[in-house]
């Protein structure tokens, strides 16, 4: 099989979707790889990594997208990448697809077989090609929010550890999965006083356990939310429902109940975002201000860290990648329901049911999408 893997266009978007370990793997097991130019070297791979691997190094995206059979990427197709998309090209990336209406259309219209890396799952409750990049946005979360609360960033000036004789800044954490515990993990680093709150009671006695008494759990309900909010520093919105938009906890009338210049990190963003006021932002211009609150919702927080997160995300990606390769999507996703939940598009029609709610789209199951 011949796997292509074009260079990130998105903003400030330094990720590569296939390393020169995952290239060398798969070339070893005797498929072929071409790399546009330049693809890795945001992430510390130069071309040369990739040639010494035995992959052929091209100058544009568009000889990638037209010869490859499977495009490998890190982030969402942009407009121009979906034109090159061809009919019957398996595209494996992550997708986001619930709050993207056009790239949807698009994606439908091209035949493409899209495989979403954020609805992978791994059997036991988990989404592992997502798990990588929560760690790492999670490990941003309370570093971005507490540069936002400087004042020079619009924020209210309060240092998340506080001094001695000074209190701390109160962080609060909606959702305490991969990005929630891994955002409470740093915050609490820095010396805040940390509220997780989930809709888990398992996933807050998880974490009353392994943080022992060094954060507050609480039930996630609207009643408990707003109760908060006059006293957060700085709020990280962390929810996920698999595939699907996220759902909005704090609406734009409840900012008038925080303090000006707390801040609203909004992880969950890629989905929608869980904040009724907030709107993707990018590394370039990450943050805006509603009602005198602090938004940052970088959709792509991992590219910030490019080297990390491209490691992390490769081998987490490395038995799928090989697995489709090897097999082809159709018997790749056959042999194996955690990779068939991926599917979220095949042949013009839409196979993820979250997705097909939040846009109003009949889906089919992933399952018919396998006998067409
Ligand atoms: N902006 C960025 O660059 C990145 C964004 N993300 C996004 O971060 C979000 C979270 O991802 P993960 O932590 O991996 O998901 P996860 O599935 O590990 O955790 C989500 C948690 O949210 C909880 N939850 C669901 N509804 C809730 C509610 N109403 N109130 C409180 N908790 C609720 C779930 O019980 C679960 O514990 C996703 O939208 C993901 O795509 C992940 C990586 C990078
Ligand atoms: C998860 C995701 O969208 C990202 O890492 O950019
Ligand atoms: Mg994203």
């Amino acid at each position: 099989m011949l796997i292509g893997c074009p260079k990130e266009i998105k903003s400030q978007e330094y990720r590569v979707g296939l390393t020169p370990r995952a290239a060398a793997e798969v070339i070893a097991r005797g498929h072929k790889v071409i790399v546009e130019t330049g693809a890795g070297t945001g992430s510390g791979f130069p071309d040369d990594d990739y040639t010494a691997t035995g992959a052929e190094v091209v100058a544009t995206a568009d000889e990638v997208f037209a010869r490859a059979d499977l495009i490998v990427k890190v982030k969402e197709p942009q407009a121009g990448e979906r034109k090159m998309l061809r009919d019957g090209q398996v595209l494996f990336t992550y997708l986001h697809l619930a709050p993207d209406p056009d790239q949807t259309r698009d994606l439908l219209a091209g035949g493409v077989t899209a495989i979403a890396y954020e609805t992978v799952t791994d059997g036991r409750g988990g989404l592992p090609l997502l798990a990588p990049m929560s760690e790492v946005a999670g490990r941003l979360a309370p570093q971005s929010g507490a540069w936002a609360l400087q004042k020079a960033n619009g924020g209210s000036g309060v240092l998340m550890g506080g001094v001695p004789g000074v209190r701390p800044a109160n962080v609060a954490i909606i959702g305490g999965g991969v990005v929630g515990a891994a955002a409470a993990r740093v915050a609490v680093g820095m010396g805040a006083n940390v509220t997780v709150l989930d809709r888990s009671v398992p996933r807050l006695s998880y974490l009353d356990d392994v943080f022992m008494g060094r954060l507050t759990t609480q039930y996630s309900d609207q009643v408990g939310v707003a109760e908060l909010l006059p006293r957060m520093d700085m709020v990280i919105g962390a929810v996920l429902i698999p595939g699907a938009a996220a759902p909005k906890l704090v609406s734009r009338e409840q900012l008038a109940l925080m303090k000006p210049g707390a801040v609203l990190v909004d992880v969950a963003i890629d989905q929608g975002g869980c904040f009724e006021t907030s709107r993707p932002t990018t590394h370039q211009d990450p943050i805006y201000e509603v009602d005198g609150i602090v938004h940052y919702c970088v959709a792509n927080m991992p590219g910030a860290v490019a080297r990390t997160s491209t490691i992390a995300l490769g081998n987490a990606t490395m038995p799928f990648l090989i697995a489709l390769a090897d097999n082809g999507w159709k018997q790749a996703c056959k042999d194996d329901p955690n990779l068939l939940n991926g599917l979220n598009t095949h042949a013009g029609h839409l196979t993820y049911a979250a997705v097909g709610e939040a846009l109003g789209i009949e889906a089919i199951t992933p399952q018919a999408a396998l006998t067409m």
